[in-house]
């Protein structure tokens, strides 16, 4: 992408320089004409002869970084220690890890906090179960728990691979929110397997954040889990995507003066994403929707044996139209990619009706590059977080879960989802709705207040509360 610079590869180079002949001006001056970026120095050591300094330059891509390597290494009086990434030095050893809230300092503390009196804690449970929620870690626990078939855009990478994805996730789920989260991923794509051990699981938790499982196999271990258990099951893909992209539409529609009701909408990736977007929308009021996937418009002329694909043809797309992309996009008011880069062309923006709303949210790289894309549409919205309006599950994930803990609710519904997206929206003035602000940043801290409060609202409203309003209330 145009800009991958700002948010691309950072590397840092390790050099030893001679003292002599000017050679940091020398370094300076081969990475400024092979275009690398220079943001920041370090002197790690140095002695009468040499220093050893840290070049951290932010490059295009691995390549771009080698070619700087190279002519670093063919100049007189330098010699590149080690070069590495900035990101992968980030997560060395993880991300995260696990602190005690009580300092065990004597004997005494020890008898208290584990064995002999732990045991008196222990019985207390046995006798009430719920108490688990007043003196374990469930009170504000989430799993978040992934087998690692859809990771972001990168399909399939198994559950080691899908660790940073989780460990990042838990990170965020306390950074933002104060919810302590911890990452699972499980060696198995077994359905009935994932279930068993999410179940298995889940007395240690006050509710469960599934991520990354591809669907259908989602939407069947979900609807099982919220079944079978009574803590909050959530599948942030589908619906964390849905609560966000909804507050952004709601806001883009009030910018560009169109109603919900009216809109034409072309859906790609007609996944996890896709139909739970499909899904908030139609709760919202859309009433024409359209899905694409890799074999074209989802219609009713076919039988598909994905049940969720069955479900969507009858559900949208009220004119029945068949075909590709290029055939539904012409005079749709808005995109929006859950599927894949280069999805989406020019060609397709200049056939959309007035005022383009583009939400091109996969990840990493969304379906059309934002700054091709900036001349042909009024709204531009991706997942990534370094352009304007990131419509990104995050916005939503560590909020939604605090207000479900909080209340200890034991679901989390349709009304505490859209009370979430309105409580998103409304964080955005009328001053300050603008084609480039159409959805508050994830650090604004209104948000997370916002959106808790109005999920535990309608969790009371629905009945889904456990936690006696009294004792909620009086701690507010
Ligand atoms: N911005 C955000 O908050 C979020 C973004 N995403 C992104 O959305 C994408 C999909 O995620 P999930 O729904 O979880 O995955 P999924 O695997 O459940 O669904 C992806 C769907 O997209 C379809 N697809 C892929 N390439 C396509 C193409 N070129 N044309 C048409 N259809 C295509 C697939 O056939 C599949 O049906 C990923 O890139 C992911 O990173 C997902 C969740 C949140
Ligand atoms: C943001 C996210 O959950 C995804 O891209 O999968
Ligand atoms: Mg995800």
């Amino acid at each position: 992408m145009a800009n991958e610079r700002t948010a691309g590869l950072s590397l840092i180079y390790r050099l030893e320089l001679q003292n002599s002949s000017n050679t940091f001006g020398k370094v300076a001056q081969i990475i400024g004409e092979e275009g690398g970026d220079i943001i920041g120095v370090d002197v790690v050591h140095v002695d009468k002869d040499h220093s050893i300094r840290d070049v951290n330059v932010n490059v295009f891509d691995r390549r771009h970084g080698k070619v700087i390597r190279e002519r670093l290494e063919e100049a007189e009086g330098i010699h590149v220690v080690n070069l590495s990434d900035r990101t992968m030095l980030m997560h060395l050893g993880g991300k995260i890890e696990i602190r005690s809230k009580i300092p065990v300092r004597n004997r005494d503390e020890l008898a208290r906090v584990y064995t002999p009196h732990v045991a008196t804690i222990c019985e207390a449970i046995h006798e009430d179960p719920s108490k688990a929620f007043k003196l374990t870690i469930k009170k504000n626990t989430v799993a978040v728990v992934s087998d690692g078939t859809a990771v972001l855009g990168l399909g399939d990478i198994g559950p080691y691979a899908a660790m940073p994805v989780m460990e990042g996730k838990a990170m965020l789920f306390k950074q933002f929110a104060g919810v302590d989260a911890f990452p699972i991923c499980l060696d198995t794509k077994d359905t009935e397997a994932i279930i068993a051990h999410i179940k298995a699981i889940a007395p240690a938790f006050g509710g469960i954040n599934l991520e990354d499982i591809s669907s259908p196999r989602c939407f069947e271990i979900e609807a099982r889990l919220k079944e079978e258990l009574d803590i909050p099951v959530f599948h942030d893909d589908q619906h964390g995507t849905a609560v966000v992209l909804l507050a952004g539409l709601m806001n883009a529609c009030k910018l560009v003066g169109k109603q919900l009701e009216d809109l034409k909408v072309v859906v790609t990736g007609i996944g996890a994403a896709g139909i739970a977007c499909t899904k908030m929308l139609l709760l919202a009021g859309v009433r024409n929707i359209m899905g694409v996937d890799r074999m074209g418009v989802i219609s009713r002329n076919h039988e598909y044996e994905n049940p969720m694909w069955q479900w969507y043809a009858e559900h949208t797309n009220p004119n029945n139209l068949e075909g590709t992309l290029s055939d539904v996009i012409k005079g749709a008011d808005v995109f929006i990619g859950v599927s894949g880069p280069g999805v989406l062309t020019v060609e397709h923006l200049q056939s959309m009706a007035q005022d383009p709303i583009v939400f091109a949210m996969a990840n990493p790289n969304p379906e059309i590059d934002p700054d091709v894309a900036a001349p042909y549409v009024r709204v531009m919205a991706t997942g990534r977080s370094d352009y304007p309006n990131q419509i990104n599950n995050l916005l939503c994930f560590p909020s939604i879960f605090k207000g479900a803990l909080d209340c200890r609710a034991s679901d989390i519904n349709e009304e505490m989802k859209l009370a979430a997206s309105h409580a998103i929206a409304s964080t955005v003035s009328d001053e300050e709705l603008s084609e480039h602000y159409i959805i508050p940043s994830v650090f604004n801290k209104k948000v997370v207040q916002a959106v808790r409060l109005a999920v535990i609202e309608a969790a009371y409203r629905t009945g889904v509360a456990r936690r006696r309003y009294r004792d909620y209330s009086d701690k507010q």
